[in-house]
C-alpha cells in the first residue's frame, strides 16, 4: 500500500526529525528534490524561465531554495511575492544565485510557474493576489508545478470548496497527503512525485491500493478446493424491468474467485441469466449474497432486511440500498453506492458528497456500521472501524451503464470466497478498474467487455 498521512502526523514527524538535524536540513532536502523534479519536468534547466509564486510560509521557502538551485544551474528565475512576508533565508539564497523579484507580468512568457503559495499550513481557498496570479498562468496556458500540495485545496480531506491551483505536477515531501489521493483535490494535483526527506511516520490514516496488496489477499484456489469450498454466491439482482443487470452482475460474479453462482429472481430473468451463463443454478445455500443491482420493481425490502440480518455477508448495491437502515449489526455488509446514492442514504445533497467524498464515505460506514465502497474516478473504501483505502487505477471509460453491476457481482464473489468486506471491496475495486483498462485500451468499452476482461486482469495480477 501507499500511505497518506494527515497534516498533524506530518508535522509531528517533521518536528521529531528536525530536533535531530542541523537547522534547515529538511527544507534543503525538500528544495533539492523539488529542483530536480522541476528540471525533469522542463526537460532541462539551462535557459529555462521559471516564475515562483511565493506565500508567507515554509512552502514558499521550499520554492525559493529550489529556485536558487535552478538559478545556479542556468535558469532565469523570478519570484512573485504574494505576501508582505517571504522566507528570508530562501529569498536571500535566490538573490545570491542570480534570481530576481518580479511581478505577475512575468508569468505569460515563462516556461513553468512554481506554486509555493501554501502547503500543509494552508486553509482552503486562495487570497485575491494569489488567485489573480494563478488565473494569469491559466489564461496563458503556463503549467504549474505545485510544491507539496496545490494551494487552495483542503489537504486533510481532499475537498476543494474554494478556488485552488490545478497543477501539472505536484512534488511532495516525506509522505503523501490525503489530498493527493482523494478527489476532487487528487485531480488538481496531476501526477504526484514524492521526495524522501527521511521522516519516520506512524501508520497512515488512508492507504492506497497497489497490485501487490491485491495479489496478497486474493483467494486463490488450492489442491483440495472444490466448487463449494471456493464459495457459493447468491445473486438477487435484475428484474423484468432491468433483466440486463442480472446478466451483467452474473458475468462479474463468475469472473470472481467463486465456485458456484445461484440466481434468485423472476423466471423470465432467470432464463435470460441461464441463457447467457448456463453454469448458474437456482436458490439454495450460499456463503454470500450480492443484492440490489437493477432490482427496480422487484425490490422486496423485508426479504432484503432478513438477508442483511442473517449470518452470510452481503454486497448491497443500487436499488437494494433502499433496504438499509441504521439499526442492527451490519459489519458483514458491503455497500457500493455512487455519490448520488450515498447522498440519499445520508440525507445530504449530491454535490456535498462529491465535494467531501472521504468524509461522507466514513460517515456512512459509521452510521450504518457497514463497509462503504464509494464509486467514482477514485474509489473510496471506508470500513466501520475507521480504516480507509483508496483505489486510483480506474479509467474514465469505466463510467458506462452496467459497470456497477459487474462490480457488485465481483465483490459478492470475493465475499463468498472468504474475504472480509474491506478486502472484498479492495480487490473488487482494483480488479474492476484493471479489467476496464484492458477492455478500454484507451477507447470506449461496455460493461460486459469489462466483465469478460476480468479473468485476464486477474491472471496478470496473480502471475
Ligand atoms: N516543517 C518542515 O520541516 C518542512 C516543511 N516543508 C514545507 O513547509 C510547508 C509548511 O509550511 P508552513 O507551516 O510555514 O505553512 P505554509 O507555507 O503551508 O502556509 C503558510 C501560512 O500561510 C497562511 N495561509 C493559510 N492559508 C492561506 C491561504 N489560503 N492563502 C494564503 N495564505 C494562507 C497561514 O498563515 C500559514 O501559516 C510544507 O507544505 C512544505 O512545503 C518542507 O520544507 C519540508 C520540511
Ligand atoms: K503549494
Amino acid at each position: 500500500m501507499r500511505h497518506a498521512h494527515t497534516v498533524e502526523q506530518v508535522r509531528a514527524a517533521e518536528a521529531e526529525l528536525m530536533a535531530k538535524l542541523p537547522e534547515g536540513t529538511l527544507m534543503q532536502r525538500a528544495a533539492t528534490g523539488l529542483a530536480v523534479a522541476i528540471s525533469n519536468f522542463l526537460g532541462g534547466t539551462y535557459g529555462a524561465r521559471v516564475v515562483l509564486l511565493i506565500g508567507s510560509g515554509d512552502n514558499g521557502g521550499d520554492a525559493l531554495y529550489a529556485g536558487a538551485n535552478l538559478a545556479r544551474r542556468g535558469a532565469q528565475v523570478t519570484a512573485v511575492l504574494l505576501s508582505d512576508r517571504a522566507h528570508a533565508g530562501g529569498l536571500d539564497a535566490l538573490k545570491v544565485a542570480g534570481g530576481r523579484v518580479g511581478s505577475t507580468d512575468d508569468i505569460p512568457s515563462t516556461d513553468v510557474v512554481v506554486d509555493g503559495i501554501v502547503g500543509i499550513g494552508g486553509r482552503p481557498g486562495l487570497r485575491a493576489e494569489a488567485l489573480a496570479a494563478v488565473r494569469v498562468a491559466e489564461r496563458y496556458g503556463v503549467p504549474i508545478v505545485a510544491v507539496d500540495t496545490p494551494s487552495g485545496v483542503d489537504v486533510d480531506t481532499g475537498a476543494t470548496p474554494e478556488p485552488h491551483v490545478n497543477a501539472a505536477l505536484t512534488v511532495t515531501f516525506g509522505t503523501h497527503k490525503i489530498c493527493h489521493f482523494v478527489d476532487p483535490a487528487a485531480t488538481a494535483c496531476g501526477p504526484v512525485h514524492l521526495v524522501d526527506i527521511g521522516l519516520d511516520l506512524p501508520s497512515a490514516e488512508v492507504q492506497v491500493l497497489q497490485a501487490a496488496d491485491i495479489r496478497a489477499l486474493y483467494p486463490v484456489p488450492h489442491g483440495e478446493s472444490d466448487k463449494y469450498s471456493r464459495g457459493v454466491l447468491g445473486l438477487m439482482v435484475g428484474s423484468t424491468q432491468y433483466p440486463g443487470a442480472a446478466v451483467i452482475a452474473t458475468a462479474g460474479a463468475l469472473a470472481g474467485p467463486v465456485g458456484m453462482v445461484r440466481y434468485v429472481g423472476p423466471d423470465a430473468v432467470a432464463n435470460a441469466v441461464r441463457e447467457a451463463h448456463p453454469e448458474v443454478v437456482g436458490d439454495g445455500r450460499v456463503q454470500a449474497w450480492a443484492i440490489g443491482s437493477g432490482l427496480g420493481d422487484e425490490l422486496d425490502i423485508p426479504r432484503i432486511r432478513e438477508l442483511l440480518d442473517a449470518d452470510e455477508p452481503v454486497v448491497l448495491d443500487a436499488d437494494g440500498l433502499k433496504a438499509l437502515d441504521d439499526s442492527g449489526d451490519h459489519v458483514d455488509v458491503l455497500i457500493t453506492p455512487h455519490a448520488g446514492e450515498l447522498s440519499r442514504l445520508l440525507g445530504v445533497d449530491r454535490a456535498t458528497v462529491e465535494g467531501e467524498r472521504l468524509k461522507y464515505a466514513r460517515l456512512a460506514a459509521e452510521t450504518f456500521d457497514v463497509t462503504v465502497l464509494l464509486k467514482g474516478a477514485t474509489t473510496v473504501i471506508a470500513s466501520p472501524d475507521g480504516e480507509v483505502r483508496i483505489n486510483t487505477n480506474a479509467t474514465p471509460w469505466l463510467a458506462t451503464a452496467g459497470a456497477g453491476d459487474v462490480l457488485a457481482g465481483l465483490c459478492g464473489a470475493l465475499l463468498a470466497g472468504g474475504l472480509t468486506p474491506l478486502d472484498a471491496a479492495s480487490a473488487g475495486a482494483y480488479l474492476h478498474a484493471a479489467a476496464a483498462n484492458l477492455a478500454s485500451a484507451g477507447g470506449p468499452t461496455t460493461a460486459i467487455t469489462v466483465a469478460q476482461s476480468l479473468p485476464e486482469a486477474t491472471r496478470r495480477l496473480l502471475s
